[in-house]
Parts: C-alpha cells; structure tokens; sequence
C-alpha cells in the first residue's frame, strides 16, 4: 500500500522517533540518503557543480548535512545559506558547523550575483520543507525564480520549497513560487502534496526515505495512493452460463437541447465497459437511435423507471424544470446513483435536493465534480477548493453521504468516513470536452455489474487515467486526444487486468 501522511502525522512519526534515538541521528541519515541520491544523479559527469540552497530550518540542516557528505567526493560543492544562524534549530546548527569544517564554498549571498557565476550540474533544494509557513518572498524568490530557470536537475529535500506537502497547492496562491523539481526525496513517508494539484508538476520523481524509523512508529494512514491492488478483489472473469441481464442496466440521464452529445458519451462508455443494456433518458426529445453504437436505447426521461437500474445523472442534463424532476426521481430511486455535471449544480442550489442525496445512504451514491462544481457545492471559490482538493473531497464526501470523486491533476477520491485515495494516472490530454462523461458512464457500468461502490470509484478513476496515458504513450495525444477515443482504450484495459489480475 502507497501510504501518504499528512504534516501533523510527520510530525508525530517523527516525534516517537525521535525519543528513542540519539539525537542528530535523523538528520544525518537524511543527509546521506540525499548524498547519495545527488551522487547517482551527477553520475557519469565530470566537472561537476553541485548548488545547495539551505534554508532557516531542519530543511537546510539536511541540505547541509548532504553538502559535508558530498564533499567527501571529487566534485565541488557551494552552499548558498538563506539562515539566521542564531535562530537555527539544533540539528541543523550541527549540520551547519560540520558543512563548515568540510571542503564546501559557502556563496555570499548579499552579492546578488552568487548563483549565476557558475555553471551548475545540479542543484539541491533544502530551503523549506514542511515547516514552511508563508509564501516565498524577497531575496529567496529571485532564487527559486533563478533556479526554476535552470535546465539541470534539481533534487529537492523532503518536498520542492514553496509547495504545501499537505495540500499540492504553492503555498500563498496565485502568483506565490516554489522550485520545480525534477526529482524530490521525501522523509519518513509520502504526502499527499507531492500527488494533487501542483505536486506532480513541482516534485518531478517523487522517491521515499523512511530513515530506518520503526514501523511501529507509523500510525495507519488515512490517504493513500491509487493503485490496481486496491480494487483488483472486484476483478472477475465472466461466468459462460450468463446473459444480458446478468450484467445490469445503465440508465443515463441527460441530454437537454444542444447537449445530447454528452450521455451518448457516457452510454457509449457504459456499453464499451460491459453493461448488459444501456439506455439514455433525454429530457428533452430523444434522437431515434445511435448511428455509431444502434445497440444504446434512447427513451424520453418522463417515460423511463429507474427500477434498480444503475442510474448516471447529469451529462448535458441542463437545469430545466424538467431536468429538475427527473433528478429528484433519480435521486429517490432504489439502485445506485453517478451524479456528475448539471445534476450537481442543481444539487448546488437546492437544499431539497441536498437532502435527498444525503439521505441515500443505503444505496450507494458517487459524485464526480470538477473543481467549479466543487466550489458551488461547497459555497467555496473555485481558487479555495484548489487550494486544499484532499480536504474538499472530504468535505463533500462526509456532507454528501457519497464517495466524492474530485476530478482534475491528482483527483481525489473520497469516503464518507474521511479517508482518501489520490489517482497517479492520467494526464493533460484529458483536459478536454467529454472525459468527465467517459468517466460516469464508466462508473455506471461498474456498478451496474454489481461492483462495490468503493471499488467502483478507484477503478473507473485509475483506467480512465491510464487509458489516457497509453495512448499518449502511442501518440494519441496529449494534444487533440478526444473523449470518443478513450472509450475503447478503457475497454481493452479492462479486459487486459480481468485477464492478468483476476
Ligand atoms: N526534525 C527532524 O528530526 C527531522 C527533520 N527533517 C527535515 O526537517 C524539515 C522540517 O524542518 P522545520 O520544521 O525546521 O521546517 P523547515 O526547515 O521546513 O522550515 C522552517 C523554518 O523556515 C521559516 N520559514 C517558513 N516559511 C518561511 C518563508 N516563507 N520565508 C522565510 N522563512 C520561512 C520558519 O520560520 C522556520 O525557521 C523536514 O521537511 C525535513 O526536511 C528531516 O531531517 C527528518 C528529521
Ligand atoms: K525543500
């Protein structure tokens, strides 16, 4: 499992650590760990130029502690101290009067030009960790802005200075900074950060180091990372004595004037994933039939019961009076429910509909908002919600009574009872018109087959991401990719893990 702790569990981690062994000891293996992964990323170069910034805390203590390791090695090692060296933590004192007793230049950081005088091979970034508290500023930013131009490698310690390790936002918002890593070794456990939002982006590789802490010191995580094995359990081949019926009915509901397009995307999808039958309920007048996939069933919404059906509500659904209507049926229906687009934002603005999706409790709900239907969900700010996505999913997921899948760079998926699961897979070529339709549709065919909720939400998320990412991988994007192109890529990568994994 791919646990990731918060600051607060860090903390304590590294508290109950801490007491038990000789003080320093942390920051030396941190130091080393970092050495040695600063080493493998020189490897092969010569005259080598190794920057590290070291900052007010123990993020520079490390930082310096990797500069007196690295300096037992033929490479030329300058430190640029950001430190009030009065106001130093302990260890990082100590790390700082060994750096100094080392073969390492110590730059003058008041000459403005100390950075740009050389030509560095590799710099690592040990100004903040998860101590940070305000935005970069002054002089420090001219340096994160200074090496955010660089085009060597750039390890950061612990997490890249400037991004939240709790939340993968920059710290201080829109125009603050932080140093885009392309590598960052991180402490005692992964964080949530380095996963959502900015964090991919900003941390590069992300690798682990758990400085030899005992196990017993890490207490049972309440997010971790996406992965097969969380959802494989639902993974079964098909039985040969079945039919249509056996593998549920998908009822998705949408399609007001000028938006049928989107339930012909998520029915396409539910079909393509295995549903027995779909159908689409339009609210307003329903086309014939598909001319692509005549094997969907197109209804008008007043004629259609919901039944036991899996029902996908939302997609193009509009917010007409009539759109308004078969919500509400759709919410009091007796199977499971994928409330996605403008079912949400109805959902937003009417506290009678709150009510009834928070009283679904015994059938199982998924939301999948978007950041902005997020927001209006939460009555947040669309700038609010990304600012702290695992605590807006779970947020939603607990007022909701829902699993709340919070779409976008790191989506978040979230459970009732706090816990959260952020996706690795995807990527921008799913930033486009129609995918979050794929992914109800997907969401609805899993239910329909009688997968748990849980199980359902983590897989759809994780094959709709890796759907993306194969066909990147084949030239299929990240540009011009279409939501129609990822419904048969989710159907071979479904067939292929029940094949490999079940
Ligand atoms: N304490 C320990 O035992 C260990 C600590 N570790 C390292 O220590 C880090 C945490 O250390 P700290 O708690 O000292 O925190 P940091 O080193 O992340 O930074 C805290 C310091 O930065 C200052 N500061 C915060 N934001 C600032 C800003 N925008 N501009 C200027 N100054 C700012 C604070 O006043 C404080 O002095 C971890 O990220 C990790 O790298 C590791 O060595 C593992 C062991
Ligand atoms: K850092």
């Amino acid at each position: 499992m791919s646990a990731l702790y918060s600051i607060a569990e860090i903390r304590q981690i590294e508290h109950a650590a801490k007491a038990e062994l000789p003080s320093y000891t942390l920051m030396q293996r941190a130091g080393e760990a970092c050495a040695r992964q600063a080493l493998s990323l020189v490897a092969g170069d010569d005259d080598i130029h190794v920057l590290i910034l070291a900052g007010p805390g123990n993020n520079g203590g490390d930082a310096l502690e990797a500069a007196h390791y690295l300096s037992q090695f033929e490479l030329h090692v300058a430190v640029a101290l950001h430190a009030d060296e009065s106001k130093q933590p302990e260890d990082a004192r100590k790390a700082l009067q060994r750096a100094r007793e080392s073969e390492v230049e110590f730059l003058d950081v008041a000459d403005a030009a100390h950075l740009t005088r050389q030509r560095w091979t590799l710099v690592i970034d040990g100004l903040f960790g998860i101590g940070q508290t305000r935005p970069i500023g002054g002089k420090l930013r001219a340096c994160v802005d200074y090496v955010n131009t660089l085009r060597c490698p750039v390890l950061a310690i612990d997490i890249a200075s400037g991004l939240s390790a709790n939340t993968g936002a920059i710290i201080g918002g829109a125009g603050c900074v932080a140093v885009r890593a392309t590598h960052t070794l991180s402490f005692i456990g992964d964080k949530p950060g380095m996963h959502t939002c900015d964090g991919q982006d900003f941390s590069g590789n992300v690798t682990v180091d758990n400085l030899d802490i005992e196990e017993k010191h890490f207490s049972a995580p309440r997010a971790q990372l996406n992965e097969l094995a969380l959802f494989a359990s639902a993974l079964k081949p098909r039985a040969g004595n079945t039919h249509k019926g056996s593998y549920g009915d998908v009822i998705v509901v949408g399609g007001a004037h000028g938006m049928g397009g989107a339930p012909v995307l998520a029915a396409r999808m539910a079909a393509h994933a295995g549903s027995g039958r779909v159908f689409i309920a339009f609210v307003d007048d329903a086309p014939a039939y598909d001319s692509v996939h005549p094997e969907l069933m197109m209804r008008q919404a007043d004629r259609v019961e919901f039944g036991a059906a899996s029902v996908v509500v939302g997609p193009g659904l509009g917010t007409s009076r009539h759109a308004h209507d078969v919500l509400t049926r759709a919410l009091d229906a007796h199977g499971p429910v994928v409330i996605d687009a403008d079912a949400l934002n109805m959902i937003a603005a009417e506290p009678g509909l709150q009510h009834k999706l928070q009283n679904r409790a015994h059938h199982a709900s998924i939301i999948t908002p978007h950041p902005l239907e997020a927001a209006r969900l939460l009555d947040a700010t669309t700038a609010e919600i990304q600012n702290d996505r695992p605590q807006a999913a779970r947020l939603l997921a607990r007022h909701f009574k829902s699993i709340a899948i919070l779409k976008g760079a790191g989506t978040v998926i979230a459970f009732p009872d706090g816990d959260i699961v952020i996706n690795t897979t995807g990527n921008p070529a799913l930033s486009t018109a129609g995918t979050g339709d794929v992914l109800s549709g997907l969401c609805g065919a899993l239910l329909a087959q009688g997968w748990p909720a849980t199980q359902t939400a983590l897989a759809a998320v994780w094959m709709h991401g890796k759907a993306a990412d194969q066909l990147v991988d084949l030239g299929v994007g990240p540009i011009g990719l279409t939501a129609s192109e990822v419904i048969p890529a989710v159907r071979t990568l479904l067939n292929q893990i029940i094949r490999d994994h079940a």
